[in-house]
């Protein structure tokens, strides 16, 4: 069997609190996915996603738990064996992981630097890992400009001069540029209207298909995680409350938790009613 692209164990993240005492925002949360493969972590605000999301992509170090990277430990703040990093050797690291697991956040005029052109934005990306000098760069620019559905206008445009739609798109495309095994996607299209919505989820198919990136999608729209991911974590509180793949625990969810995602979204028949009825349910649990 080939080994999973991503593989999470046990991950576990507290904060302090102000008034002394610690917040458990991931409890230990385990999953993989595999290459070309899609996972949809969902859950209500403050579940914790977007911790798991953070120390993915080294902006949040765990206080337990591993990450494996196609077999190699890639765990913020420690290399193989556990043993931790000087300075020097840490930065090194995170640039390492950071060719490995890419991520895309909900605002891309936040993530992107309003003083450079797309192609500028592409190349500084490029130059920040040492990879394609010179010409190769140029060509390695076109083609992630082509790969994303952006054209000649766009790639000498700054962020204000880009829609939101073709923002999200350039940093797609940023993500792609240092060609990772791993994209993690934080709300990526929760502020595009649906149209746009469906643009970026369409590329995003394609993007996996042909690429053979694996993505983690971070939502709490269950729409969106249905169209997309292959395999879906719910998280509740910070745990892990439910996994499998996406049809089977959307379409027949087992957890008392993910009933409650899903009766809160409204559709045919639907009765508010109901979705209040299962929240003090769960409140007793
Ligand atoms: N830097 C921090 N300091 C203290 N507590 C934090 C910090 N970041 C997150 N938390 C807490 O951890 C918990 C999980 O937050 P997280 O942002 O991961 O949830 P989320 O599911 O992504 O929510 P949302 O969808 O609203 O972004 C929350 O209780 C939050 O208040």
């Amino acid at each position: 069997m080939t080994e999973p692209a991503l593989v999470v164990q046990g991950l576990r993240k507290t904060y302090a609190l102000p008034g002394g005492g610690r917040t458990t925002a991931v409890d230990d949360v385990s999953f993989s996915v595999p290459a070309g493969g899609s996972l949809g972590i969902v859950g209500e605000s403050g579940s914790g996603k977007t911790t798991v999301a953070r120390i993915l992509v080294d902006l949040a170090r765990p206080d337990a738990g591993t990450i494996t990277v196609n077999g190699r430990e890639r765990t913020p703040g420690r290399r193989g064996g556990g043993r931790l990093l000087g300075p020097g050797a840490r930065r090194a690291a995170r640039l390492g992981r950071a060719r490995e697991i890419q991520i895309v956040f909900q605002d891309p005029y936040v993530s992107l630097d309003p003083r450079l052109t797309a192609r500028q934005c592409l190349h500084t990306a490029l130059r920040l890992h040492g990879r394609y000098e010179g010409q190769a760069a140029v060509g390695r620019i076109e083609e992630l400009l082509d790969q994303v559905g952006l054209g000649r206008r766009e790639g000498d445009a700054r962020p204000r001069g880009l829609s939101g739609g073709q923002r999200q798109r350039l940093a797609i495309a940023r993500a792609l540029a240092v060609e990772p095994e791993v994209l993690v996607l934080d709300e990526a299209v929760a502020a595009l209207d649906v149209s746009i919505q469906a643009q970026i989820l369409r590329l995003l198919a394609d993007i996996r298909r042909e690429t053979g990136v694996a993505l983690v999608f971070v939502s709490h729209d269950l729409a969106v995680v249905r169209h997309i991911t292959d395999d879906t974590l719910v998280m509740r509180r910070g745990r892990a409350v439910e996994t499998g793949p996406t049809a089977r625990v959307l379409d027949t969810p087992e957890d008392p938790y993910t009933r409650l995602l899903l009766s809160s979204v409204p559709h045919d028949g639907w009765d508010p009613a109901e979705t209040v009825r299962l929240r003090a349910e769960l409140a007793e649990l």
